[in-house]
């Protein structure tokens, strides 16, 4: 060896693989304005399609007068049910096993709803074809509380349903009433309850907010009549799956129909589901014979393409009077709006809420959910949370806290006392999971000793007993919150969408030089897979990060994949990845045999090649071996490198983090200034630190926006008020608080390398974090329990009612 070879430290940097903070390769197209959204493409002759919408909660639509609109230049065809109607399209199914109208057929349930759509030559003439378009409605009572919809007289909403007393998540109570799922077992919570020395309940709810990405859902759709062929391009979070839904309900056999999701400026969960823009943009382009766009505005994105949350949680825990957990008993009551579109795994009506027990050790619990009908849009994405989670862990961390406030007992000392133990693992929990691995314990007191946990709490008690004497006008409040995610979904025994396994996939091809391409079922849409994916087979076969180009989005070249959301593509689409350059190694190793004429088991590999065991100078490296992959390979072996591997994943892996929160509210004011925020995460083997804390800093930022201010909010007569950026709060770098990030390391045990996923712990901690710590500084004056969002004029109200203001 002379100086010039590098060592074995070099040569593991010149790899960047994982664990290197390597930088974003998509960002040198992103911030030179070189990114291509659907919006960026434009096809011959592309027309552009626009919505008339309903402005009522609750009508009945009497007649549809289009001849105006026809007249208008430029507008070409106005769809109605009617016409859909004749395609078989009027109603589609959702992901919940529920149907939705496309457009108003007879009816509007939610105000904004789709009624009919305009095709223009451009944008400007389809909006003034919308105006030109005359509905005449008969305008019904709404029902906007979700509490009343199943009251004896409340107005019904699906007249499709009436009559039909069981749904596809089993038997309905009432009109309004779409499923109730139980889990868990209620004789032996019951019991534990009964027993119990101490107990808590309260309602909490978690309100009705709305992913809102910076790009909303848009799609072209080009129909080539000649070749029967129909292409998309759209802002899909899963492509596959958009390209089976529409082989199935558009009758077009699924290899004529090529999905593209080109770059995508945030999904945040909603652009997980179909909607009603992508049916009336394919028909359109059916019937026109042209490419058709569908872009929509802010405020249909906010009004009408989904909502999150909406879940109002009557939350019961039992406890021995030293503060051990005995029991948990919670009732959902589910707002899914006018259709359940609700975007889960096809068995599981409420997604993963039943993580609710969080990170401890509950004997037993019981879980019941009810999902209700009302005259509000459908949706009920995950919004940066694999499904129902961040509801779960909002609840569960927020009862906690009660019941520390009830027992006198400091919140992280109660937490600490009913953790689950390190050696509990793989844990099962009483509401059916089993956790693959933790080390809460270790994670907490890192949280506690970094932040000064127990310093914060003294100064609390002088600054309490500073505004008790009347110095100070300002409380103090520390959030904490231990939160478990449930991310990865998922196995395919209990994990299916419309019946498809909930795999990923992953296809790697290297070409004779030593680089590569890789083909990935997952789609990023900010996350940076193609940055991290390169990592992963960078460190498992030793060929250069930058050497591997990843491919994502389009149905025709990606292998089959269920998609990005629910950070499910580290936990799945990461271990296809991984096993496939697994399988490019072994053949790698069989041809590093053959020509350095050994037998295959004395080569070890060694970070960039194969070595033969004991005779170090005798090295063949993985770019050599990919020529020799193309040219000798051993006799009766087929020449070339790839591999492919569909992956479906043993269980979940179970992401968890301890956060803190501190606040300083001035009562006079309500407003808040968050002092800290910590963010304490462990996903296991992290693949990009960098890219981790984008992740997290994206997370908390929505975080906070959820807990401090963020709402879809009705009035009550059903108008959405909240329909855009002046009342829909959307935290700039203004208002955003800085974030204190941190990590422990617990790989996942059965994942090829030990990752578990991460971009929606942020959000699944953040959020009861916030509220904790609002809540805990309101706490001495006597609450228990005060609703998010937590605004300004929420937080003056709160000290109004508790006496702190005059
Ligand atoms: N351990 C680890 C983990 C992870 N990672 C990284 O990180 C990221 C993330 O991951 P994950 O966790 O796995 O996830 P994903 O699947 O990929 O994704 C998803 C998520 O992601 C997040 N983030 C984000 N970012 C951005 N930028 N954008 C967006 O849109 C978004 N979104 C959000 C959401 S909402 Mo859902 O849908 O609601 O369910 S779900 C979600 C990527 O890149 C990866 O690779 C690493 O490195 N390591
Ligand atoms: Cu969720």
């Amino acid at each position: 060896m002379n100086d010039l070879t590098p060592t074995r430290e070099q040569r593991t940097a010149a790899l960047e693989g994982m664990g290197c903070k390597r930088k974003r390769v998509e960002d040198i197209r992103f911030t030179q304005g070189r990114g291509n959204y659907v919006d960026d493409v434009k096809l011959p002759g592309m027309l552009h399609g626009d919505f008339v919408r309903s402005p009522h909660p609750h009508a009945r639509v009497k007649t549809i007068d289009d001849s105006a609109a026809l007249k208008v230049p430029g507008v070409l065809a106005v769809i109605t049910a009617e016409t859909l109607k004749t395609v078989n399209l009027a109603w589609m199914p959702t992901l919940a096993g529920d149907v939705q109208m496309v457009l108003a057929d007879g009816k509007v349930l939610f105000q904004n709803q789709e009624v009919a759509f305009v095709v223009a030559t451009d944008r400007y003439a389809a909006d003034d074809g919308i105006n030109a378009v005359i509905v005449e409605y008969e305008p019904l009572p709404p029902l906007v509380d979700p509490f009343k919809a199943m009251d004896p007289g409340a107005p019904v909403l699906r007249e499709d349903l009436v009559g039909k007393m069981s749904g596809a998540h089993g038997p309905r109570k009432h009109d309004n009433h779409i499923f109730e799922w139980t889990v868990g077992d209620k004789h032996l919570t019951d019991a534990a309850f009964k027993k119990a020395d101490v107990s808590i309940k309260e309602m909490i709810s978690y309100h009705r907010t709305h992913p809102s990405p910076l790009e909303t859902c848009q799609c072209v759709c080009s129909f080539d009549k000649i070749k029967g062929e129909l292409t998309i391009y759209g802002t899909f979070q899963a492509p596959h799956v958009i390209r089976t839904v529409v082989a199935l309900i558009a009758k077009i056999p699924e290899h004529k129909i090529h999905v593209i999701a080109p770059d995508i400026g945030g999904g945040f969960g909603n652009k997980v589901g179909a909607y009603p823009g992508y049916i009336c943009a394919a028909v359109a382009s059916i019937v026109t014979g042209k490419p058709v766009k569908w872009v929509e505005d802010r405020i249909e994105n906010l009004t009408a393409t989904s909502f999150a949350r909406d879940y109002h949680m009557t939350t019961e825990v039992a406890a021995t009077k030293e503060g051990k957990v005995t029991g948990l008993r919670v009732h959902v009551l589910a707002d899914h709006g006018a259709f359940d579109a609700c975007a889960d795994p096809s068995k599981w009506p409420a997604g993963f809420f039943n993580i609710v027990t969080g990170s401890y050790d509950f004997p037993t619990a019981h879980l019941a959910v009810d999902g209700v009908y009302t005259n509000k849009a459908p949706g009920g994405v995950a919004y940066r949370c694999s499904f129902r989670v961040t509801e779960a862990a909002y609840c569960i961390e927020r009862a906690m806290d009660i019941l520390a406030q009830k027992l006198k007992m400091d919140p992280a000392e109660l937490r600490l006392k009913n953790f689950i133990k390190p050696e509990q693992f793989p844990y099962h929990s009483a509401l059916g999971w089993e956790y693959d691995s933790g080390d809460y314990h270790t994670a907490m007191r890192k949280m506690m000793e970094t932040t000064g946990y127990a310093a914060l709490r003294k100064e609390q008690a002088d600054k309490r007993a500073a505004f008790t004497r009347g110095e100070t006008r300002e409380i103090m409040g520390l959030g904490i919150s231990f939160f478990t995610e449930i991310v990865g979904a998922g196995p395919s025994k209990n994990c299916d969408i419309l019946g498809i396994a909930m795999f990923d996939s992953c296809e790697i091809r290297m070409h004779p030089t030593g680089a590569g391409i890789a083909r990935v079922g997952s789609k990023s849409q900010g996350q940076g897979h193609e940055t991290t994916w390169a990592q992963i087979i960078a460190t498992e076969i030793g060929i250069p990060a930058d050497n591997i180009m990843v491919e994502e989005g389009n149905t025709d070249t990606a292998p089959y994949g269920l998609g990005t959301y629910g950070s499910r593509s580290t936990p799945v689409a990461g271990a296809a990845i991984a096993m496939a350059a697994r399988k490019i190694k072994a053949k790698a190793q069989m041809i590093a045999a053959y020509k350095l004429e050994v037998h295959e088991d004395d080569l070890e590999f060694d970070i960039d090649g194969f070595r033969v065991r004991g005779l170090p100078e005798k090295f063949m490296s993985m770019k050599d071996i990919c020529w020799a992959a193309y040219n000798s390979v051993p006799p009766g072996m087929e020449p070339g490198l790839e591999a492919v591997s569909y992956y479906d994943p043993p269980n979940m892996t179970y992401p968890f983090g301890a956060y803190l929160c501190v606040m300083d509210i001035d009562v006079d004011t309500g407003v808040y200034k968050v002092r800290r925020f910590y963010a304490l995460d462990d996903c296991g083997t992290r693949i990009n630190p960098m890219i981790i804390e984008g992740q997290v800093h994206g997370g908390l930022t929505e975080a906070f926006a959820i807990a401090m201010g963020q709402e879809i909010r009705y009035d009550e007569v059903g108008n959405v008020v909240t329909g855009s950026f002046m009342d829909f709060f959307m935290p700039t770098a203004v208002e955003t608080p800085h974030w204190e990030t941190d990590f422990t390391v617990t790989p996942s045990p059965h994942h090829p390398i030990g990752a578990k996923g991460v971009g929606e712990s942020p959000n699944v901690g953040g959020v009861p974090a916030f509220s904790n710590a609002v809540n805990d500084a309101f706490s001495f004056l006597g609450s228990t329990h005060i609703q998010m969002p937590h605004d300004f004029w929420r937080n003056w109200k709160a000290a109004k009612e508790l006496g702190a203001v005059a």
